[in-house]
């Protein structure tokens, strides 16, 4: 099938807009890159201290300078569900790179947070700086420049994001992401997110919600919703940064830890001592396309609006929002996963999971097929599914159709014909809704305005009484130079009770949602943001404010002349940059870009100064442009 020509379109005009930053990230990565194990840049000392604690057997190995090396970064800790099965996965990656003749050094853990704890608290405004904290955690662990390749242990939310910016910035190297699955169904999110709208009702106790969550949340593994996290595991499966089909696999199973190792075998084969595949070749314009397309054809979440932004902008590739909007028109929603619908990820998987997707999308046309992946040249190979054979994982090819078309269907009878992101713009900025779980007649609402600078006016107001009508809910001082971004997903109960009693809400704000939020109309992420003059605080109580996804505008319906008399709203927010370690981020405040450049606190690639490189003994060999052949380094020498 031929390439769909809005995919060939935004894929080209990407290119051209990338070229100067993408050519000089590939000319870093290649001027970081040595002939040979990298760890041979280091002096006899560096190497003596960096495996003085191995044993003998790969104590030698390291010594000979002749085998790769491979690097553990992860991020496991016991705070994340998501997360906690990786505190295993260490032993088995050692164990299976052994087994082919290397080395597995754990280089650095990178810090995690869950989002589900800090939701609704303080902790919440560090949520978006630790995704760039993980990346700067990542840096550090991998600047010992012992690895040859790098496998990479994480899900949540700001976690795989960070850690893919961290390794991008170590282009050079091999780089498999490792998943470690999701946690096996329980009370559906259906059934929670109706308890929580009792509660917030004053319809049922505390206890009996705590009871509800404990049995959504109930164990370790991925949250089941379609949030977050698990679009990440979407568009890393897109992206052939994952060994095919692993990502919903449920934890502490021998299947799971046979994909674990099989990653581990693979970024030992695809370091330059075998058949060298860097990062920085398998993360490229197209590559990013696939993502976006991934992420729209499945309803994911709004925050890859800002984190797949900073995902490119770390390997020099420049996206905007225009781009997921022109593509989301053409892309169909091909699966109905909560928010989106009733089913979690464990059923999605059943029914075909990622690779069917990924196997529609390019039988359709709507994915680039002429990518590099962690296996090699071509997407195909992520089509198939992961079984057990004995102790070892084989692949085998899918099931022609959906296991259940309630879920996942084919590009020729989608859900939607559109990937249910837009962009909204006017006078009051660019934003993004999602609207692939809103139904259409709250797609255009046209209200007063009522604002509010923090989430807990909003739920005094709310549980006061005071919003029993239709509304448009202006939550200022929440983007990220301001306070953080925090997601003001702890809001949705509430607006879904009102929007339930029959008042038309929506929600308009320069914060985030979840991955997680859904059937209320909320244009988020406005850009520019209040602080950084964003005509957003001209807002005043009252102002006729019209949300409109269908036309993509979000107007306030001011008198011109009144408007541009407006002074700009502001605010005391200094009780969100003390406390919580909230002081500690003051320079990623100063310093972080707006919300349509990814909220990033690092510059995109520039050119390198004509000098050596990095380091002595750097092989600077000529790249081939990426083309249809496979990418060819041949020495200068
Ligand atoms: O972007 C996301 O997907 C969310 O941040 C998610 O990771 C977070 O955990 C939500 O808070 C979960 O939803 P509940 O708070 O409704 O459990
Ligand atoms: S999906 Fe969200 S709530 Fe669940 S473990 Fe990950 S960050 Fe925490």
């Amino acid at each position: 099938m031929a390439l769909h020509p809005v995919l060939e379109q935004v894929t080209n005009r990407i290119i051209a807009r990338s070229r100067p930053s993408r050519t000089a990230y590939l000319a870093h990565c290649d001027a970081a890159r040595i002939a040979g194990v990298q760890r041979g840049a280091l002096s006899c000392t560096n190497l003596a201290h960096g495996f003085a604690a191995f044993p003998s057997n790969d104590k030698l190995r390291l010594k000979e300078l002749t085998k790769p090396s491979v690097a553990i970064v992860s991020s496991y800790n016991d705070m994340l569900s998501a997360h906690h099965p990786f505190e295993s996965f260490p032993k088995l990656i050692k164990d299976a790179v052994r087994e082919v003749g290397a080395v597995a050094q754990f280089a650095g853990g990178v810090p995690a947070m869950c989002d589900g704890v800090t939701q609704g608290q303080p902790g919440m405004e560090l949520s978006l700086f630790s995704r760039d904290t993980i990346a700067m955690s990542t840096a550090v662990a991998l600047s010992h420049n012992m690895f040859d390749a790098g496998l990479y242990l994480g899900i949540c939310d700001k976690i795989v994001p960070g850690l893919l910016i961290g390794a991008l910035h170590f282009g050079h190297l091999p780089a498999v992401f490792v998943p470690g699955g999701p946690m096996t169904s329980g009370l559906s999110n259906k059934e929670k997110a109706r308890v929580r709208q009792l509660y917030a009702q004053g319809k049922a106790t505390r206890e009996q919600l705590l009871e509800c969550e404990s049995q959504s949340y109930h164990d370790a593994g991925t949250c089941t919703f379609y949030g977050t996290a698990n679009s990440n595991q979407m568009l890393m499966e897109m992206m052939g940064l994952h060994m095919p089909n692993s990502a919903f696999i449920t934890p502490y199973t021998p299947l799971r830890d046979a994909l674990t190792k099989a990653a581990a075998r693979q970024a030992v084969a695809i370091t330059q001592q075998g058949s060298y595949m860097p990062l920085s070749r398998i993360v490229d314009e197209k590559s990013i396309v696939n993502a976006i397309v991934a992420l729209l054809a499945t309803g994911g979440s709004t925050n890859h609006t800002l984190h797949l932004v900073a995902i490119a902008r770390a390997a020099g590739i420049v996206i905007n929002w225009d781009d997921f909007d022109d593509l989301s028109k053409a892309v169909p929603l091909l699966t109905r996963i909560y928010p989106n619908g009733d089913a979690d990820v464990n059923h999605f998987q059943a029914a075909g999971g990622p690779a069917f997707v990924i196997r529609e999308l390019l039988d359709a046309g709507l994915a680039h097929e002429d990518v590099n992946t962690v296996l090699g040249r071509g997407l195909r190979a992520h089509c198939k599914e992961p079984f057990l054979e004995g102790d070892e994982v084989v692949w085998r090819d899918l099931p022609q159709n959906s296991g259940d078309e309630a879920v996942l269907r084919p590009a020729s009878n989608p859900f939607g014909d559109n990937g249910g992101l837009v962009l909204v713009k006017g006078n009051l900025g660019r934003a993004v809704m999602k609207i692939s779980a809103v139904k259409r007649e709250h797609h255009i609402v046209e209200a007063p305005a009522l604002t509010f600078d923090s989430q807990e006016a909003f739920m005094h107001a709310y549980k006061a009484g005071h919003l029993n009508r239709d509304f448009v809910a202006v939550i200022r001082f929440q983007g990220p130079r301001a306070n953080g971004m925090p997601e003001l997903h702890a809001l949705t109960p509430a607006l879904s009770n009102l929007q339930d009693a029959g008042h038309h809400v929506a929600m308009v704000t320069d914060g985030r949602m979840s991955g997680a939020s859904g059937k209320v109309p909320a244009a988020i992420h406005v850009s520019p943001e209040i602080v950084a003059g964003g005509p957003l605080g001209k807002v005043r109580d009252g102002d006729i404010i019209r949300v409109d996804a269908t036309a993509g505008r979000l107007e306030a319906l001011v008198p011109q002349d009144v408007w541009a008399a407006r002074e700009q709203a502001c605010a005391d927010l200094t009780s969100s940059h003390i406390g919580m370690g909230r002081e500690l981020f003051a320079v990623f405040r100063k310093s972080i870009s707006e919300a349509e450049d990814g909220a990033a606190t690092f510059p995109l690639p520039s050119p390198l100064e004509p000098t050596t490189p990095l380091h002595e003994g750097a092989d600077t060999g000529e790249i081939m442009p990426g083309s249809d052949e496979d990418f060819l380094f041949r020495t200068s020498k």
